[in-house]
């Protein structure tokens, strides 16, 4: 035991005898009446937290026949069909069922829509962190109940597996509600920062102001957590929220409206607070020049360039989520019963269809043909299907038509120039399949000069890639022209970081997969054309607001600013000198500077006639005698 520690036992010893000694109880009272302590205490805790859970209002949300019920049979829309450029068709792309249709808006529509929000954020803009709080309550106790019900509209909407949707939509969801709730406040309170040398009288704070109307246009890969993640944060920092959801995933926006809009309701909160757009591209860019106060677009680097460009006229801010195709690294000392299973969600959680999906597996050499002989059997062995179907399966639909298409478009030049199909890689058309699929696909031995190699595939395709040495395999996963998540797996845990921090990436996790996004009090985006600013974590949420400098007088009875003689207007002759020795005071590097500039100052004032008629000062010196 260390001589610290002894110390502290025996003062407890003391103490525990004075108290003996002054209420007259034996020791096992003492523990008695401790323990009885402890349980009063434990059990007053567990009641004030069933009282409080007991208080947040339930919402009550009814739905539809076809979100209550994903087996009633509808027509089914056929790819390429005719319709009305008004509307924007929705369907389920696992079994390519009509689910109904939903407005295409015009610019002006969108504009009304901004003018409503900018209202209610007037007076939501006042609104205390314990009403923000108690809206996120709602909405997370109604999120809890309802949770399967949640994954099946997505699923319906979106072609993912209910587990997929319960670690993509809801997790994820309910950690930044969890982390908004109990971290939000602090770091939307003022924040003290140093005044400075000179100012040193003065007292400084940041203080976070909501921006206003915060305007989100967002992809189809995720359609309950990519409504839900801006709209919390930006509602906690006491902004609106208008939200282009993607026209490939727009019809379970229906049920998270009603949602939404009970939950506002519930909380006291002004309804109009939070307004959906649903329509295409056109939308999407009527939002970003309709005089919203930020933009957060999610989408592709493509469409991203085109957002900046719109948002440069009327100078509306940006952050920007685009494309990515992280790398996963696996050295040669990696615990493989560890990592197989984590690098199989990293490639086919949500049919790849993630932004920070794993896309570049670069496996050492030594453990290369493993690895393969390990994954390829697993991957061919997945299932694949309608997720809401009678059978399990792994694997759902790709959401956006085309898509497949396009992945395996990839997958043939990669096989064309030298890569090995060890799995999938067949397109099977949607007429054939009942959907839109493409099959989970291995591909070994990818290198440079494929377009693989170079395009985001957003879809379910692992391509494994060899390495040697530690230098190489950073200098090929920095060949990209994204960065936004990366992965290091390694037994040596100290090498693992070294290889993750010399990566060109906005996150990395370290023997794991995506785990930055399970911490919510980190920053979520990416370097190079996975854009720029972030979302999430504390700088996300400071990003909803305008960080406003504030200083004032810190003990303003005792000293406050006023303009020294020699600078009041008209400045005097000595003006430059007490300038510069003021200078030389505060800021002189050492003691002697300081005492120099000091006997300078004084110099100045008590003899200000010694430095001439001229404002300049004469360069600060005192004329000769
Ligand atoms: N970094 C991230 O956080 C993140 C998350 C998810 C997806 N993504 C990326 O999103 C892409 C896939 O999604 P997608 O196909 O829906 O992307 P997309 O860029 O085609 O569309 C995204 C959204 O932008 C809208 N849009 C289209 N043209 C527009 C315009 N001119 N002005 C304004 N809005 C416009 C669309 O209607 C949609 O709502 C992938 O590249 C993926 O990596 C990034």
């Amino acid at each position: 035991m260390s001589e610290a520690a002894k110390d502290v036992a025996q003062a407890l010893r003391v103490l525990v005898s004075k108290g003996l000694e002054l209420t007259g109880l034996t020791d096992v009272q003492l523990l008695q009446l401790a323990i009885v302590a402890a349980v009063a205490l434990g059990l007053a805790l567990l009641l004030k937290d069933v009282i409080s859970t007991f208080l947040i209002p339930s919402i009550k949300v009814e739905l539809t026949d076809a979100e209550a019920n994903d087996k009633i049979e509808a027509a089914k829309y056929q790819l390429g069909q005719p319709f009305d450029k008004d509307v924007v068709p929705c369907y389920d792309p696992s079994t390519m069922q009509l689910l109904g249709h939903l407005p295409a808006m015009s610019a002006a529509e969108v504009r009304a829509r901004i003018a409503r929000a900018k209202d209610a954020q007037k007076v939501w803009r006042n609104s205390s962190f314990s009403q923000r709080r108690k809206l996120l309550r709602i909405l997370l106790k109604f999120i809890i109940e309802n949770t399967e019900t949640i994954c099946r509209v997505s699923a319906r909407d979106s072609g993912k597996p209910l587990l997929d949707a319960i670690l993509g939509e809801v997790v994820v969801t309910c950690e930044k509600i969890h982390w908004l709730c109990n971290e939000g406040e602090r770091y939307l309170r003022p924040e003290r920062r140093s005044s400075g040398i000179m100012s040193f009288y003065k007292s400084a704070r940041v203080e976070f102001h909501p921006v206003g109307v915060v305007g989100a246009i967002v992809p189809w890969n995720y359609p309950f957590h990519n409504v839900l993640n801006p709209l919390t944060a930006a509602l906690f920092a006491g902004n609106a929220l208008v939200i282009k959801v993607s026209e490939h995933a727009s019809w379970s926006t229906g049920y998270y409206g009603r949602m939404i809009s009970a939950a506002l309701a519930a909380a006291g909160a002004p309804t109009d607070l939070v307004q959906f757009v649903t329509g295409y591209g056109e939308a999407g860019s009527a939002l970003v020049t309709g005089g919203v106060d930020k933009v957060i677009f999610v989408g592709s680097t493509q469409v991203g360039k085109l957002v900046m460009r719109a948002a440069a006229e009327t100078l509306t801010p940006v952050v920007l989520e685009l494309g990515g195709k992280d790398a996963v690294i696996v050295a040669e000392d990696a615990d493989l019963s560890q990592v197989v299973q984590i690098v199989l969600k990293a490639a086919f959680l949500n049919c790849g269809q993630n932004c920070a999906g794993g896309e570049r597996f670069f496996v050492h050499d030594k453990i290369y043909d493993k690895f393969l002989e390990q994954v390829a059997p697993l991957v061919r062995n997945l299932r694949q299907g309608n997720p809401l179907g009678d059978e399990p399966v792994d694997c759902g639909a790709m959401c956006m038509p085309g898509l497949a298409e396009k992945v395996h478009g990839l997958v043939e030049d990669a096989v064309a120039r030298g890569a090995r199909l060890l799995a999938g890689g067949k397109l099977r058309p949607a007429a054939e399949m009942g959907g839109q699929f493409y099959p989970p696909t291995l591909l070994a031995d990818v290198k440079p000069g494929m377009k693989i190699w170079e395009e985001e595939v957003f879809g379910p395709v692992m391509s494994v890639v060899r390495w040697q040495t530690d230098d190489e395999v950073v200098a090929l996963a920095n060949d990209c022209a994204f960065g936004l998540g990366s992965n290091v797996f390694a037994g040596n845990q100290a090498r693992a970081r070294a290889i993750a921090s010399r990566l060109e990436a906005g996150m990395s996790s370290v023997n794991d997969f995506a785990t930055t996004y399970m911490c919510q009090s980190l920053p979520f985006g990416g370097v190079k054309h996975s854009g720029f600013d972030r979302f999430a974590g504390v700088e996300g949420l400071r990003g909803l607001c305008v960080p406003k400098a504030v200083c004032e007088d810190r003990m303003p009875l005792l000293m406050k600013s006023t303009i020294p003689p020699p600078w009041q207007y008209p400045v005097q002759p000595n003006c430059v000198a007490f300038g510069t020795s003021l200078v030389a005071m505060f800021y002189g590097p050492g003691l002697v500077y300081r005492a120099r500039g000091l006997a300078a100052l004084l110099h100045c004032l008590v003899f200000p006639g010694a430095y001439g008629k001229k404002a300049s000062g004469a360069g600060g010196k005192p004329k000769a005698a």
